[in-house]
């Protein structure tokens, strides 16, 4: 059996002592691609903010464990997770345009994330990104070096923030919406992004999404939350094709309606 990379046993979470995530479990192995679907409030985001430290102030982990390479993230000092977040586990949001820089060109970015990480010079950080850009089949990798944000397209900013997160080359991608934001032919060319990711690292991916569409173009499993609370999890085929609980049932009925608006 394959080592699991990420490890959900039994989980709640909490916000002000309220539980608003209750009792998850499911695992993550190198190379799959896990969607994780439900209605908005379901708990997606608080899911994986958990394994990165990032529930705020008021937010816990109140039962059960969260493990990447059999190392309980929940317990983990700040100093600790730190390395863990971008290095072990990268991050793609909805807007890549947001959480990019605007006044700064994608190269100053780049470096600055590589750097974070360790020693690196500019002309190596170059080398590495420019390679990573044209194995990632970007056409012209030199001018987004050179580029701002603004000068480029949402679906740009959205390649060049997959492409960034890639820079550590983690094991794991968490990918929150990266979708959302796009229109439907760009949405394309960023879940075929995101395969090619898969195909070139083996990297295990983490998508959220509410676009059923998305699920059955990538996901190898399918875990389907409402509440907090787990309603379905298994390989994707079955759950999109079979599915035993009504609310999968509702969630899937609603796609045509969707996909029309
Ligand atoms: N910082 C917070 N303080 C209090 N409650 C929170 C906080 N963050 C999230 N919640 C609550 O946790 C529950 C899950 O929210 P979460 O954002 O994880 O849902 P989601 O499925 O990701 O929704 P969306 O699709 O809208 O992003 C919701 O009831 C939300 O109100």
């Amino acid at each position: 059996m394959e080592k699991t990379l990420l490890n959900y046993d039994s989980v709640e979470i909490s916000f002000d002592g309220t539980p608003v995530v209750h009792d998850i479990s499911f695992s993550l192995q190198p190379g799959e691609i896990l969607g994780l679907v439900g209605e908005s409030g379901s708990g997606k985001s608080t899911l994986m903010k958990a394994a990165m430290g990032l529930l705020g102030d008021t937010g816990l982990v109140t039962r059960g464990d969260i493990t990447f390479g059999g190392r309980s993230l929940v317990d983990m000092p700040e100093s600790e997770l730190r390395a863990v977040r971008g290095a072990k586990i990268g991050m793609i949001f909805q807007d890549a345009g947001a959480s990019l820089c605007p006044i700064r060109t994608i190269g100053d970015q780049i470096y600055e994330s590589m750097r974070a990480h360790g020693k690196i010079v500019n002309a190596e950080a170059k080398e590495h990104a420019l390679e990573l850009l044209t194995k990632l089949n970007f056409k012209e990798p030199e001018r987004i070096w050179e580029s701002y944000p603004f000068e480029m397209s949402g679906g740009m900013n959205q390649r060049a923030g997959i492409a960034i997160s890639m820079l550590m080359n983690p094991p794991v991608l968490f990918a929150d919406e990266p979708t959302s934001a796009l229109d439907v032919a760009v949405q394309r060319q960023v879940v075929q992004e995101m395969l090619h990711v898969r195909e070139l690292f083996g990297t295990a991916i983490i998508i959220v999404t509410h676009d059923i569409g998305v699920v059955s173009a990538m996901a190898d499993t399918v875990l389907v939350l409402k509440d907090g609370r787990k309603m379905e999890y298994g390989p994707a085929k079955e759950v999109l094709e079979h599915p035993q609980n009504d609310y999968t049932k509702e969630l899937l009925s609603a796609v045509p309606k969707l996909k029309r608006s």
